[in-house]
């Protein structure tokens, strides 16, 4: 199977790429440079990760120690939620990860929020998140078609939004590129937005491929919420145990059999290398649907907020 998608803008994108939440700065450096080792050609990170530095000399590493061009890997960061932050947070990502482009920016979220400080990622007051409810998606998107324009960013896309809010940003962009990344797995299929996007031939990535096991401990802790552990679902494991592969290389070889891009995090070399290894199997008819039909609706989110007050907050 193809490792990459070919994109209705140009160029392509590979469908495996390691994810950088919560990655330790201690502990990214070496994650990057054997997702590299391992085949990996696309890398997720973001500002408010606070580990790009790490994840830059990761890069960095590989190159020298490789030879390899720069044009061969994939980065991604994600922030820009505000008019005016773009390009300014663009800049900051591009120093940290010591780096003259991304080959894709995203606009992190569809609710802007005001920090005191760049540095403030989380901004609180009075035990709230600080919001932006002035948020202009339009003027925002406008920001990223000029990060194009100006060479710092290849593509551009979002995160977080609805297919309502993509809608409104697919009406309004200039040029075919809209890249949107969302959560997406066998728990939470999001089928309206795939559906969008395919009648549209955009291309999705899908993040919390394995049900982020991370945020499930940190979402029950936070608002005693019980989301379902994806890597343990029964039908998960006899597919995995049928194949002779792990629950993670199924529920991965799942969304890159749709032409879903997947960006599953770790730090382990070991799973860093199996996560990538789900191209010499695939899934037969009968395991796509049992896997299917493990879609719980936005009952399956491992990923919830309390921004409800917000005029762009736009979940179910
Ligand atoms: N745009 C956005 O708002 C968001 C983007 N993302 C992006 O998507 C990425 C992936 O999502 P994330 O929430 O991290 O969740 P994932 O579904 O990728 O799960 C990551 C967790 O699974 C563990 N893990 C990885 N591989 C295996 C394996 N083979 N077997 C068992 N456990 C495994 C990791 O542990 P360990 O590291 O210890 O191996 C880690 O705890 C993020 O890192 C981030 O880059 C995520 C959330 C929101
Ligand atoms: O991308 C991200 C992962 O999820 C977090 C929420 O728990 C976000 O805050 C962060 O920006």
């Amino acid at each position: 199977m193809d490792t990459a998608v070919t994109l209705r803008c140009g160029g392509r994108m590979p469908l495996i790429g390691l994810g950088c939440w919560q990655s330790p700065p201690d502990q990214v450096t070496q994650a990057v440079e054997a997702a590299l080792d391992a085949g990996y050609r696309h890398i997720d990170t973001a500002y408010n990760y606070l580990n790009e530095e790490a994840v830059g000399a990761g890069i960095r590493n590989w190159l020298e120690k490789t030879g390899k061009s720069r044009g061969e890997i994939f980065v991604l960061p994600m922030i820009g939620m505000y008019e005016g932050g773009v390009e300014k947070f663009l800049k900051k990502s591009l120093e940290k990860l010591q780096l003259g482009y991304v080959d894709l920016y995203l606009v992190h979220a569809p609710i802007g929020m005001k920090g005191k400080d760049d540095n403030d990622v989380f901004p609180m007051v009075d035990g709230k998140l600080n919001l932006d409810y002035a948020t202009d998606l339009i003027a925002v998107w406008k920001e990223m078609e000029k990060m194009k324009t100006l060479g710092l960013a290849r593509s551009i896309g979002v995160s977080n939004f609805s297919v309502k809010q993509l809608r409104k940003i697919w009406r309004r962009r200039q040029g075919p590129a809209l890249r949107p990344q969302v959560e997406l797995h066998a728990h939470f299929q999001q089928p309206d937005m795939q559906e969008f996007c395919k009648s549209h031939n955009i291309a999705i990535t899908a993040y919390a491929p394995l049900g982020s096991p991370g945020r499930r401990q940190m979402a029950q802790l936070r608002f005693s919420q019980a989301v379902p552990e994806l890597l343990e679902d029964p039908v998960v494991r006899l597919v995995a145990e049928r194949q002779g592969v792990t629950a993670a290389q199924v529920l991965l070889r799942f969304l890159v059999q749709q032409g879903l891009i997947a960006i599953p995090k770790s730090v382990t070399p070991s799973r860093i290398a199996a996560n990538f290894d789900v191209w010499n199997f695939s899934l037969t008819d009968t395991e796509m649907a049992a896997l299917r039909s493990l879609d719980k609706g936005p009952s399956g989110r491992s990923f919830t907020t309390k921004m409800s007050d917000h005029p762009e907050f736009d979940m179910e």
